[in-house]
């Protein structure tokens, strides 16, 4: 018998770096100034358990949570009983100067509050403790609901189908800022805790633009990145209202894996991401089932699919049958007698619909009279934050004229049929609501997933003294839930007749009936733990299978560095491809002309003596001169991939290919032409040196089949001819080898900047660094730009050697070789940049035409929200130098 030695060693756990929105504490600050104190926060009950189960209960995840500290109140203690409680002070005028000591000091507070909740809660030692896990997003500023704005304000609404009129106007735009910066402020939070091999999971809609901007941020190119909405999301027909749409889709398809609450809210998106991005998506389904995509945008992929979110089932019915809440549930039957009891508990917003469910209420009332003083509808609504909103108070009315109408029609003095409570309610009461309900209504007319509903299942699974057990559930078919909870009794909540109909129908089933609508219902019920497992196990194989493949993944361009860059260096030179980067691909290449946004750019480039501008294109001269050289004489022009070349501000062509013999021409187009009329919609663009067949007009599958076919067939011959045929975008191209793009790189950056070309002459690689530029943009979307990438890699790679001492402050030589594309497209470019839009984008902040937040990954921020070093940042870091002088004067009684 052989025995195998046992490994002892504690096992290594994947660490998981998880992004919610805020911490899950409400953090409120003494007098002094030193004085914490720190408690749980109500709402997102399953995402925070979550965190718990990751927390506490987990051996295979080492978790660290990143999260916004919230709106940190002040609080004041009261001269008779010196308790402390929240001080009534306006938070808009706080500007909450906190001195690193004390930053560190609250840091230091919530880790030791994670760590005694952990020993408060857990009786096992299986998992090491980890203590430093809690890392706050700290964005201390006057207003601090501002960081919220956006994404209650424009995007809820949206993702709820609510459509407020946009304008656009400065304060949506404030809102906007303050949302990129909000997003940029985790992903600077997440650089100083991110390691190689760490999985990010970020969470819902306040981080939208987050997985781009950490694609940006790292260099990594295994980086794992999943998100997962909690919210619904709309159909492309509300969620294309949104004057950011494309930004946010941007921002979000930098993750691995994007899941949704069902299959619907997935297949809105994908539809969302076709529209707005122009992408592809492939169906299949996943392990258990459910509807995944596939879907390509930019060059690469995103796994797109569902995963509805659970509750913590055990730790429900353990908190549940206690024997304090047996006894509160005894005093709520005996305070409604003989009654049935139907409990609801929404928060108090326009979607959760407590006005339909009111208006279901009296309608049942009327229609059955038989139940009047039979039943009784207690109502928890909890309030919002933003109780001031117009909609808030009006929705407050419609309810309160709701409820006392109802009351008075069909109540008396001793009893009233419906019992609002407008007001958050401890754990314990709504646990005991739970238990003692004979029907749970819930009429949202949209959310991504009630938990209530899950909660309600949970408890009922379960048998007690109060025979509760089994009781039915009215569930909204606009809830997420419902798709989940497929064996609850389903209404149309706007249906108020049918609504009354159901709730009659619920209250006299029998107990078996009962029991076995429960039987059914509680193994729909996912779990917490089950969710977070698979989610997290889903992202850890894509790890491993990217590994396998060893997946590049192209870091986005690191835009505050590149501005850095820009306005130190002397000696400039731009690289543009046309096609695909500076205008989008359309069908017709005739229709791709430049944008008059292109040109404003293009011009205040040109206008800077500093700057030396080319495009290099496959297209020809004419098209080139007509639209670009005729327009900006400045811009230096290449066409047909290096053929012919046109020095800035100058008008006369030089042809590269004079001497070469062009007889390849009559037999690639024969070749061409056979392909053209074989394949419907396809065509030949013919140019002075090269030819391309395009197939973007045809049957795509054809298409593709007979360009393969055409490429096999010029390859059997074009090595007679020294030629190079190229996969473009649905085109194939061929040309002499020996011009290609690189070349042109090649001459223009081993070239005296500034200095008039000699096309004919070769370069010359003993120029002064010094002569030649120290910035040099490159951007291009192509397989044909890929030779401009490898030119200057290689230039990069010879300066090393040959100016070791002369790099820049960023330790390089100002080389940026940009594709244009998704990261997860195969390049050897150092960044990429998504599409020409953010090409545009980008160029237009490098000549002051674009704000710095107008896209998420352009500027670094302090932890107060400023750009780093600029005025603002200063005159914060002064006034917070003032105040705290001021504060420990005041404690000492010295003057200042
Ligand atoms: O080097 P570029 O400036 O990127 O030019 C490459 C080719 O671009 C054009 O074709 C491509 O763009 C068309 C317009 O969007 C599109 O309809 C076509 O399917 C693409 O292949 C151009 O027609 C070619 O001559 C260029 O070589
Ligand atoms: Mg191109």
């Amino acid at each position: 018998m052989t025995t195998t030695a046992q490994d002892n060693s504690p096992k290594k756990r994947q660490r998981i770096i998880n992004c919610v929105t805020q911490l899950p504490y409400k953090i409120q600050l003494g007098e002094s100034n030193d004085d914490w104190k720190i408690s749980a926060t109500t709402g997102n009950s399953a995402l925070y358990s979550s965190l718990e189960y990751l927390q506490f209960d987990s051996t295979e995840y080492e978790q660290h949570v990143v999260g916004w500290t919230g709106e940190i109140t002040r609080t004041e203690r009261n001269l008779f009983t010196r308790e402390a409680k929240e001080k009534p002070q306006d938070l808009d005028d706080d500007p909450l100067y906190l001195t690193k000591e004390q930053i560190n000091g609250l840091t230091t507070t919530l880790q030791d509050h994670m760590k005694s909740d952990k020993e408060a809660k857990t009786d096992t030692t299986q998992t090491a403790p980890v203590t430093n896990n809690v890392h706050p997003v700290w964005l201390l500023r006057k207003n601090q609901s501002r960081w919220r704005n956006y994404a209650e304000k424009v995007i809820w609404p949206t993702f709820h189908y609510i459509l407020n009129p946009s304008n656009e106007g400065e304060q949506e735009k404030n809102w906007w800022y303050d949302y990129v910066k909000f997003n940029e402020a985790y992903a600077q939070k997440i650089g100083e805790v991110y390691r190689k091999g760490d999985i990010i999971w970020i969470h819902d809609y306040y981080l939208l633009l987050l997985p781009q901007l950490l694609r940006m941020k790292f260099n990594d190119e295994s980086i794992i990145i999943g998100y997962f909405h909690h919210a619904p999301w709309p159909s492309n027909e509300y969620f294309r209202c949104l004057p950011r749409r494309k930004q946010i889709l941007d921002g979000l398809v930098g993750a691995n894996r994007i899941c949704f609450q069902n299959e619907s809210f997935s297949r809105h998106f994908v539809s969302s991401c076709k529209r707005s991005l122009d992408a592809t998506a492939k169906k299949s389904k996943n392990s258990s089932n459910s509807d995944q995509y596939q879907v390509s945008v930019y060059g690469g992929d995103v796994l797109v699919d569902s995963l509805p979110i659970g509750v913590n089932t055990t730790q429900i019915l353990k908190d549940a049958f206690t024997k304090d809440i047996d006894s509160k549930v005894l005093s709520i039957k005996q305070a409604y007698q003989n009654k049935k009891i139907i409990i609801g508990r929404d928060r108090l917003d326009s979607v959760r619909g407590v006005v339909q469910k009111l208006r279901a209420f009296e309608t049942f009332l009327a229609m059955y009279p038989e139940w009047r003083d039979q039943v009784v509808l207690i109502q928890v609504s909890s309030p919002i934050a933003n109780r001031n909103s117009p909609q808030t108070i009006r929705l407050e009315q419609q309810v309160n004229e709701l409820v006392n109408s109802i009351n008075s029609e069909y109540g008396n003095l001793n009893f009233s049929p419906v019992q609002h409570y407008y007001m958050r309610i401890p754990k314990d009461v709504y646990l005991s609501l739970l238990r003692v309900a004979d029907l749970c209504l819930i009429t949202s007319v949209r959310d991504g997933m009630n938990t209530t509903a899950l909660e309600y299942v949970t408890v009922k699974s379960h048998m007690s003294n109060f025979s509760c057990y089994g009781n039915p559930l009215i569930l909204s078919e606009f809830s997420g839930s419902s798709n989940v909870l497929k064996d609850a009794i389903v209404v149309n909540p706007w249906d108020s007749v049918a609504v009354a109909k159901s709730i009659n129908m619920a209250l006299k089933l029998d107990k078996e009936e009962k029991s076995n609508l429960e039987s059914k219902l509680w193994k729909e019920v996912p779990t917490i733990q089950d969710w977070t497992n698979k989610f997290l196990s889903s992202l850890k194989e894509q790890a491993s299978s990217d590994d396998d493949v060893e997946r590049k993944m192209t870091p986005a361009l690191n835009r505050p560095v590149l501005l850095e860059n820009y306005k130190q260096a002397k000696r400039r030179l731009f690289l543009f491809d046309y096609d695909g980067t500076l205008t989008p691909i359309v069908k017709d290449p005739a229709a791709a002309i430049p944008s008059a946004r292109l040109y404003t750019i293009l011009q205040k480039l040109c206008a800077d003596p500093h700057n030396q501008i080319w495009i290099i294109s496959g297209r020809d001269q004419k098209f080139l001169n007509k639209w670009l050289g005729g327009k900006l004489p400045q811009l230096g022009l290449s066409a047909e991939h290096g053929c012919f070349m046109k020095d800035v501000s100058c008008q006369d062509w030089v042809n590269l290919t004079e001497k070469v013999d062009m007889s390849w021409q009559v037999r690639v187009n024969e070749v061409m032409e056979e392909f053209t009329t074989r394949t419907p919609g396809s065509f030949i663009e013919r140019k002075k040196v090269a030819l391309t067949w395009h197939y973007r007009r045809t049957v795509p599958e054809l298409g593709e089949f007979h360009a393969k076919e055409l490429k096999e067939k010029l390859l059997s011959f074009t090595d007679d001819f020294d030629l190079e045929v190229m996969d473009g975008k649905a085109n194939i191209e061929v040309r002499p080898r020996f011009v290609n793009k690189g070349e042109i790189v090649k001459r223009l950056v081993w070239h005296q900047h500034g200095k008039p070309q000699d096309m004919l002459k070769g370069i010359s690689e003993k120029l002064p660094k010094d002569e030649m530029p120290d910035f040099v943009l490159c951007l291009g979307d192509d397989f044909t730009d890929e030779d401009m990438f490898r030119q200057l890699n290689t230039i990069e790679t010879c300066w090393k050697e040959k100016y070791p001492d002369q790099k820049n402050q960023w330790g390089n030589y100002g080389f940026y070789p940009v594709t244009v594309g998704s990261a997860s497209k195969k390049t050897v470019a150092k960044a990429h940049l998504t599409d020409p839009q953010q090409v545009l984008e980008t160029l237009g902040l490098l000549v002051g035409d674009v704000s710095l937040f107008q896209s998420a990954g352009t500027v670094d921020l302090d932890s107060r929200g400023h750009v780093k070093n600029s005025e603002s940042s200063l005159k914060s870091k002064l006034a917070s130098k003032a105040y705290v002088m001021k504060r420990s004067a005041s404690y000492t009684g010295a003057k200042v």
